[in-house]
């Protein structure tokens, strides 16, 4: 029950009864809503007046310069600037918050993560609701797209595979890629703007591009100027065979879309964009259109030749820095998009890349359709940059974002114990030659043939990918780096073994045992190691940055080494995701020196050993 209560006036410093328990005299006065209070001090006799609740009323209209208006924004900082709020506010609950657990013990959380939180959460409400709502599919009839599209990702796009099902992201956005929005259909609507947000490895190129291949094939049916053409095309070549007209050659008679493409999309890196650009072709065998992929790797003949082929370009594939150049001196180049795809959106959005990616944007908004980013991950940066810019982002994430499946396993190598004394190239050396001496012990499909295994390095240093690559090579390891400087076709070389999902096989002459049975671990202060022994043959290696982390589909490889400690969660699951693709298994080792965060990577073994998305 509330007493009345008598307090002291800080301006007037008068006594004051009031009705509630709390006390009023909390400064400022109109920061505490609805505890306004009419004040009157007496002059006359300079006894205290009294102090009483203003009417409810009185207090809603305070608010408000006239009654009509919107109450002013409630100043959150101070100290009960949470006070009376009806709704929290807070964007979804981190799932790493939590530390009770049901039998009432304490869990650890994410204590070290939440110092250096990097990822925008996503409620456990929205992912238990996501997993019921993609429970109902179960096919890629499901969907509502053209036949020919359908039968591609059958026989082109994914050939070979048997049981073919969409994946989670595939299931969640396709459909809401294809809906035919009320406001569209009256040719009322602006542009559309889509986040796709999915684990790595599940499957997102396919879930935009499928949506997109089906919606420009329905444009070019509609498309007066395509039908114009055709016509103008036919007659040409009636006049050409009939023989009774003596009829001029064939114009090169540009197609509509010539130089100016209805679909772009945007990768980071020149592999990104063959990568993509050969699924884009692959579906071009059974669906009739026209793509073209740019990059550094072309040259400026062929980007020309590509763009402005005279039988049009209906689909690019591109880096920023080479669209929004060309995009500079020929804006009709972006006229005509009705579709733009930024692909690895968060590091598109990134300080780098964003002045470029925006300036795309900009140059294509008067005409497009669909914005959609696409990305393993959504950093707060990005999250808090969409709600500024798109503020009606349509986000189609899936139910495990920022979880690293648990089928993906952490070990973790103790550089400082021995035999290591801190020596983390040795350590990361060894570890390597312990994955080639356990493949060694199995044979392969075929007897006296065993198994390539393809393993990736990270970095987190350009210049250190060399140094380390170097390092493996004089312990009779097949290393090369991977960074910006090595150039763009031994890139495309040494990617192309780790992008295949065909198994890799090498004659089984000897067992080349460990590490230690080649070289002495222990080599005496002042004396050169001896040379290794033999080789390792049954392993290929690449040194890499984040260069290698992103999007890069690398089906063949099974071992990721972490050399560094990533700087970030965001890291993690990017250089972690380039294994475990696509329901398969993988194994990351992380090699933890003296100045390593220990807290860190402890906390991501258990996220994941929980299968927790991490913070
Ligand atoms: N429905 C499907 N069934 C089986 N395999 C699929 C399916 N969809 C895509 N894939 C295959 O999954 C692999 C990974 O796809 P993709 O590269 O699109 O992943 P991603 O989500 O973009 O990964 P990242 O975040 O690393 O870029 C590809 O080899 C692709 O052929």
């Amino acid at each position: 029950m509330l007493r009345p209560t008598t307090s002291k006036c800080l301006l007037c410093s008068f006594r004051a009864t009031q009705k509630t328990g709390l006390s009023v005299f909390q400064w400022p006065i109109q920061q505490t809503a609805g505890l306004q209070m009419k004040h009157k001090p007496n002059r006359d006799n300079g006894r205290p007046s009294r102090m009483s609740l203003s009417p409810a009323r009185t207090v809603e209209s305070s608010n408000s310069k006239s009654g009509q208006e919107k109450p002013a924004r409630r100043r959150q900082d101070g100290p009960f600037g949470g006070m009376n709020l009806k709704v929290a506010g807070i964007r979804g609950v981190p799932e790493g918050g939590r530390t009770e657990r049901k039998d009432g013990k304490k869990e650890r959380g994410f204590k070290a993560l939440k110092m250096q939180r990097a990822l925008a959460p996503v409620s456990y409400d929205q992912r238990v609701k996501i997993r019921a709502r993609i429970a109902q599919v179960d096919s890629f009839d499901n969907f509502d797209l053209l036949e020919s599209v359908k039968k591609s990702i059958l026989t082109q796009a994914l050939q070979g595979m048997d049981d073919l099902t969409p994946t989670p992201v595939q299931k969640i956005a396709i459909p809401a890629l294809l809906e035919e929005k009320a406001a569209r259909r009256s040719k009322k609507a602006g542009m559309e703007q889509f986040l796709i947000a999915a684990e790595t490895g599940s499957g997102k190129t396919l879930s935009y591009l499928v949506p997109t291949i089906h919606a420009i094939k329905i444009a070019e049916a509609e498309d007066a100027e395509v039908e114009e053409y055709e016509k103008a095309l036919q007659e040409e070549k009636r006049r050409q065979n009939d023989l009774t007209l003596v009829s001029p050659p064939l114009s090169n008679m540009p197609h509509p879309t010539t130089g100016r493409p209805r679909a772009v999309i945007l990768v980071p890196t020149s592999e990104l964009v063959t990568q993509v650009g050969n699924l884009v072709k692959s579906f071009g065998h059974t669906v009739k259109y026209r793509s073209g992929m740019i990059s550094a790797q072309f040259s400026g003949t062929v980007i020309r030749n590509r763009l402005f082929s005279p039988k049009g370009i209906d689909i690019v594939i591109s880096t920023p820095h080479l669209l929004a150049s060309i995009a500079d001196s020929d804006p009709n180049i972006l006229s005509r998009v009705t579709h733009l795809i930024i692909d690895e959106a968060d590091s598109l959005m990134d300080r780098g890349f964003a002045p470029l990616t925006s300036s795309i944007i900009d140059r294509s908004t008067p005409s497009l359709k669909q914005l959609i980013l696409c990305s393993a991950t959504i950093p707060r940066s990005l999250d808090g940059y969409l709600r500024k810019r798109f503020p009606e982002i349509r986000r189609l994430v899936t139910p495990n974002l920022h979880a690293i499946p648990r089928r993906v396993q952490l070990g973790v190598v103790d550089v400082e114990k021995l035999p290591y004394h801190g020596k983390k190239d040795l350590a990361c050396a060894d570890t390597i030659w312990s994955i080639g001496k356990a493949a060694a012990d199995h044979d392969g499909p075929v007897k006296g043939v065993m198994d390539v295994k393809r393993i990736l390095v990270f970095v987190n240093e350009r210049e250190k990918t060399e140094e380390v690559a170097s390092y493996l090579v004089s312990k009779g390891i097949d290393a090369i780096a991977l960074n910006r400087d090595t150039s763009d076709h031994r890139q495309s070389e040494m990617l192309a073994s780790f992008t295949t999902s065909t198994p890799l096989t090498t004659a089984k002459d000897s067992h080349p045992g460990s590490l230690s049975d080649n070289q002495p671990n222990y080599v005496p202060l002042g004396q050169e190691a001896p040379p290794v022994k033999r080789r390792l043959p049954n392993v290929k290696v690449v040194v890499t940055t984040d260069l290698g982390s992103r999007g890069i589909d690398t089906l063949a490889v099974r071992h990721v080494i972490l050399y560094d400690v990533p700087h970030s969660t965001i890291d993690f699951i990017h250089r972690l995701g380039r294994t475990g693709r696509m329901g398969r298994r993988g194994r990351g080792i992380v090699l933890v020196g003296k100045n390593d965060r220990r807290d860190v990577v402890a906390e991501v073994k258990e996220g994941m050993f929980k299968g927790q998305a991490l913070i």
